[in-house]
């Protein structure tokens, strides 16, 4: 299949907040802003931002755990918003979840084997031959002794309970994965195990991954392209490799600056720049970032930066540092005029 295997479109999400009783309109909080980007078979493409940018919003809104207030989820060219039951359940086989925190998200009344094996049940009828076969595979597949099929969640460590959850999502052979937060609840050498796991994986099978993390160390080590998001808009997108070498966006950099070395004590992205978030219910006027960005100029306050495209792929929204190209007037149409006294 030529084009890309997701691809979002405009997504937004509009939470209602409060009930408007005394005002005309019910206020709305944005979390997720005319949000797209796409991602290609064997793509890993991270989603940064500092807490309350919108980025667990944009992974449930593409598992369709919730619906957007506007904008398209495709995949494979399809939007999903318009399959019936069962070509959604069909298409559900092929976008798997890993959660942050694998405790919660584990049935704590199921054995390892149980938890691997349910989400094909759900398609297909194993045999209990079958059923061991592939959870014994799996775990094997996610670098655990085939001997913890009989184990409980609270019988296991916390990176083999994020190794039970990738084996879990790996079940039904999905072509993408959705990691939010993945590794964060883990320690850091656990870290390290979980994302060269993800990393071989990806290199045998061929999974692409939507990654959301706030941690800009292990979104280096994994990612081909970021997507940077601020107050619920994107506002870099970049290939890796030239995000860090070079950030663009006033906000990028300052993230990259707040993070600068790739070690174990690394600072978490918790208030990386100047000043608070601004609020998602009456968000800045212009460019969001304007009341915290160094470089901000009359025209960030006023007018919302479009996302830029820019020689080396990535684009950006910032007045300053990509300035959308002005496309000059159309001269007067001068044909078929004629002038009294010529
Ligand atoms: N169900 C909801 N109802 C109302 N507001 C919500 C809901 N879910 C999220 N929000 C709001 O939407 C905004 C984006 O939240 P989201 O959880 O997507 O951010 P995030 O970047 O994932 O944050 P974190 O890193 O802390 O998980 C926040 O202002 C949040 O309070």
């Amino acid at each position: 299949m030529n084009g890309p295997l997701l691809k979002v479109e405009n997504l937004t999400k509009h939470y209602p907040f409060g009930s408007g009783l005394f005002k005309k309109a019910i206020p709305v909080i944005r979390a997720v802003e005319d949000v797209s980007f796409t991602v290609d078979a064997g793509e890993t493409l991270c989603i940064v931002g500092e807490s309350g940018c919108g980025k667990s919003t944009v992974a449930r809104l593409l598992m369709r755990l919730i619906e957007p207030t506007a904008g398209r989820v495709l995949i494979d060219g399809t939007d999903i918003a318009g399959l019936k039951k069962d070509a959604l359940h069909a298409w559900r086989r092929r976008m798997q979840m890993v959660f942050q925190d694998p405790y919660s998200s584990l049935n704590p009344r199921l054995t390892a084997g149980q938890i691997i094996t349910e989400p094909v049940e759900n398609y297909e009828s194993l045999s209990r031959k079958q059923r061991q076969a592939l959870a014994a595979d799996l775990l094997r597949k996610v670098g655990m002794s085939p001997e913890m099929i009989h184990r409980l969640p609270s019988e296991l460590s916390g990176g083999q309970r994020q190794r039970l959850g990738i084996a879990r999502a790996l079940a039904l052979q999905p072509s993408l994965i959705i990691a939010d937060e993945a590794v964060s609840a883990l320690d850091v050498s656990v870290q390290a195990q979980i994302l060269n796991l993800l990393l071989d994986l990806q290199q045998q099978m061929g999974i692409a991954f939507v990654f959301i993390s706030h941690d800009l160390g292990v979104v280096e080590h994994i990612a081909h392209r970021v997507a940077v998001m601020y107050l619920g808009r994107i506002v870099e997108l970049a290939p890796s490799q030239a995000l860090f070498a070079k950030p663009v966006h006033p906000y990028t950099e300052a993230l990259i600056a707040a993070a600068p070395v790739p070690d174990p004590t690394r600072v978490r992205l918790e208030a990386p720049v100047e000043g608070e978030v601004p609020s998602p219910i009456n968000p800045p006027s212009g460019c969001a970032f304007h009341p915290r960005c160094p470089l901000a100029v009359e025209r960030c306050r006023v007018e919302a930066p479009p996302l830029v495209p820019m020689a080396d792929g990535r684009v950006v929204a910032c007045h300053v540092r990509a300035p959308a190209t002005v496309i000059p007037p159309k001269p007067p149409v001068a044909a078929n005029v004629s002038f009294i006294g010529t």
